[in-house]
């Protein structure tokens, strides 16, 4: 007998950050100042000074550096941004086979910032019949920065639709076994390749220390995600470093800092180094041009001798299944 689940369309959102429409400052320009207006990224003391120094400051300086970065990694994975081709990828994979057992299933990505938008991915759902939506946003940790403010722009476009549908908002898996696994074993691999560091370094992107003061559990879940991928490596504390990276503005951030690390590990021994950055399931401008260019050489230049990045579970089958097994537990 057919479950009513199998009769109802029901919609597969994945969802990630965003990226700019081209390398260029103006389209850097247009991204930067959707991203950094949105109040749960920045939550500024005073709205009005920080509208002055995003309008006057950041949007007239920022794009044009952020243009040469962004030149450095465009096409370098699939076809124009890497973030935005590997979430394609994730997409097909996921639907690829999904579909095989459910044919009422129906897909759409979405980003929060820029294109394809959250609400236009909703659109398409809608117009094709969608009872149900499943929203899968790609953050294994949750945060009010990134995972919140997703369910915000869910509900913004919900706002206006006169029949809504139920949604299934996956808000972590920074524990679950599947991602655990899939990441244990893309080190393993990468380290059949390039021999075992001195240290395995566990970075993620970093926060206002001031919004996990104020109780966002972003920290908590890097922890927790960075101490049981040690335990399925079985490694020592020593073994592995722990810290954030892509530090913006002038207030303290979550600590330690990856790049200051970096700095001074060659100066204690240290001259083999892995890095690793879990938060990012795709690879992007913060790990193929940050880590992989700018603090490669902030190593190297310290007497660091080998450095390499292990690439994000992109589209590799272990991290598919994983995607998969975490929207079946809402089918
Ligand atoms: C300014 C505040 C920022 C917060 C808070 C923040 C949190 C945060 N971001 C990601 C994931 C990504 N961020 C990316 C780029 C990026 N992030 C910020 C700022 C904040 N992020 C900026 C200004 C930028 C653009 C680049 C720059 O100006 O330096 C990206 C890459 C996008 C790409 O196109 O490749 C990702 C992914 C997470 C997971 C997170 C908090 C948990
Ligand atoms: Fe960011
Ligand atoms: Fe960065």
């Amino acid at each position: 007998m057919l479950a009513l689940y199998d009769l109802m369309k029901i919609g597969i959102l994945l969802t990630n950050l965003g990226t700019p429409d081209a390398p260029t400052k103006a389209a850097l320009r247009r991204f930067l100042s959707e991203f950094l207006s949105d109040p749960r990224v920045i939550d500024p003391p005073n709205k009005l000074i920080w509208w002055l120094a995003l309008n006057v400051v950041i949007l007239n300086i920022r794009p044009k550096r952020l243009a040469k970065n962004y030149a450095k990694i465009w096409n370098k994975i699939g076809i124009g941004s890497p973030l935005l081709s590997i979430t394609k990828l994730q997409l097909e994979g996921v639907k690829k086979i999904l579909l095989e057992q459910h044919e009422n299933l129906v897909f759409e990505m979405g980003m929060r910032y820029g294109n394809p938008s959250i609400s236009s991915a909703l659109d398409k759902l809608r117009a094709k019949g969608c009872e149900k939506i499943i929203v899968l946003p790609l953050y294994p940790q949750y945060s009010n920065t990134t995972t919140l403010s997703t369910l915000d722009a869910i509900n913004q476009t919900l706002d206006s639709w006169v029949q809504k549908p139920e949604i299934a908002f996956i808000e972590h898996y920074y524990d679950n076994n599947g991602y655990l696994q899939s990441l244990t074993n893309s080190v393993l691999e990468h380290q059949t390749k390039h021999g075992k560091p001195d240290k395995l370094m566990i970075s993620f992107h970093g926060i206002p220390q001031r919004y996990v003061d104020n109780g966002d559990v972003y920290y908590d879940h890097c922890v927790s995600t960075a101490k049981l991928l040690a335990k399925k490596l079985d490694l020592d504390e020593s073994d592995y470093l722990f810290s954030f990276q892509s530090i913006f503005g002038r207030e303290p951030w979550t600590k330690p800092q990856t790049k200051e690390r970096l700095k001074t590990l060659a100066g204690d021994g240290v001259v083999h180094i892995q890095v690793i950055c879990p938060g990012f399931l795709a690879d992007c401008l913060e790990t193929l041009e940050e880590i992989e260019c700018e603090n490669r050489n902030y190593f190297i230049q310290a007497g660091g001798r080998q450095f390499s990045y292990i690439s994000a579970l992109n589209d590799r089958d272990d991290h598919i299944k994983m995607l998969i097994d975490l929207i079946s537990t809402h089918l």
